[in-house]
């Protein structure tokens, strides 16, 4: 039980880590961080507390301004439902920190990196080309029923993952790629799922990770305990975990299993 909270309080307490790979400006260390975090706006209480988990390089500043920046999305390829090779147009981006993700809106002309984010990124990246899949994917991808069919032809458009047929099919989830670092460490830090092993995702809604869990989970007698007190965002979290075939991974807390039929 213990390691089941632990991981539960990991999986919302964990959030956008990426930034500590970036570069930042400079750090400001004149003032005590207490006032240098009131004058962002935020209680210095909170400032002190998440110092310690700060490398001692990466300033409260540094930290701010990465909070500032917009989160990237990914599409996750699901494997209770399809594989890397059943998808196609998935490119050739992958996220570095979980296995089967990719960038979306990736491109290769810029050679953007993870490392490489700029202010002025997201507009750059948004306006232009995504990459078409590389050759080697291309090839060695069989089709599948239900698959989207516009895979022969170099795409000029971002890809509207949420309205392909991936993407109803449950093969795929959009989601931003940073929401994927809390469960990429719990994954690093149990290696495989354990025997009956429960993890809490205490506020689960829409899935994002729940249905990242429940992928790892498949072939196990492990489960994710979804938890979620917004009736209406509850819906929307039964709707992905229908649609991604997750179910079957998934308990309920209180004994509030949501009606499925
Ligand atoms: C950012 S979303 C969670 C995203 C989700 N974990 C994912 O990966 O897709 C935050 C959720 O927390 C829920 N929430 C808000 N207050 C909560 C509380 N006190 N206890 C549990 N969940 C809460 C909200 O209803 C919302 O659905």
């Amino acid at each position: 039980m213990g390691k089941a909270c632990a991981a539960a309080l990991g999986i919302y307490a964990l959030a956008d880590l990426s930034f500590l790979r970036l570069p930042g400006p400079p750090r400001a260390r004149s003032w005590p961080l207490g006032r240098r975090a009131e004058a962002s706006g935020v209680p210095a209480s909170y400032a002190e507390q998440f110092a310690g988990v700060l490398p001692d390089d990466f300033s409260w500043e540094e930290f701010v301004e990465a909070s500032k920046r917009p989160l990237r999305p990914c599409v996750r390829v699901n494997l209770l439902k399809g594989t890397v090779q059943s998808v196609e147009r998935l490119g050739s981006h992958h996220v570095s920190w979980f296995p089967d993700a990719y960038w979306i809106q990736q491109v290769e002309a810029t050679a953007l990196t993870e490392a490489q984010e700029l202010p002025s990124a997201w507009a750059r990246i948004a306006s232009a080309k995504v990459t078409s899949r590389s050759a080697t994917a291309s090839s060695s991808r069989a089709r599948i029923p239900g698959a989207s069919s516009a895979s022969s032809t170099k795409p000029t458009q971002p890809i509207g993952w949420g309205r392909d047929a991936a993407f109803f099919s449950g093969q795929v989830y959009v989601q931003e790629a940073s929401s994927l670092l809390p469960v990429a460490a719990l994954m690093d830090a149990f290696g495989a799922p354990k025997k009956d092993m429960r993890l809490l995702d205490m506020a689960a809604a829409p899935g994002g990770k729940t249905t990242a869990l429940c992928a790892w989970l498949a072939n196990s007698s492990a489960a994710v305990v979804a938890n979620e007190p917004n009736v209406a965002r509850c819906k929307v979290l039964v709707e992905n975990l229908l649609r991604t075939g997750s179910m079957p991974k998934v308990r309920w807390p209180n004994s509030a299993k949501p009606s499925t039929g």
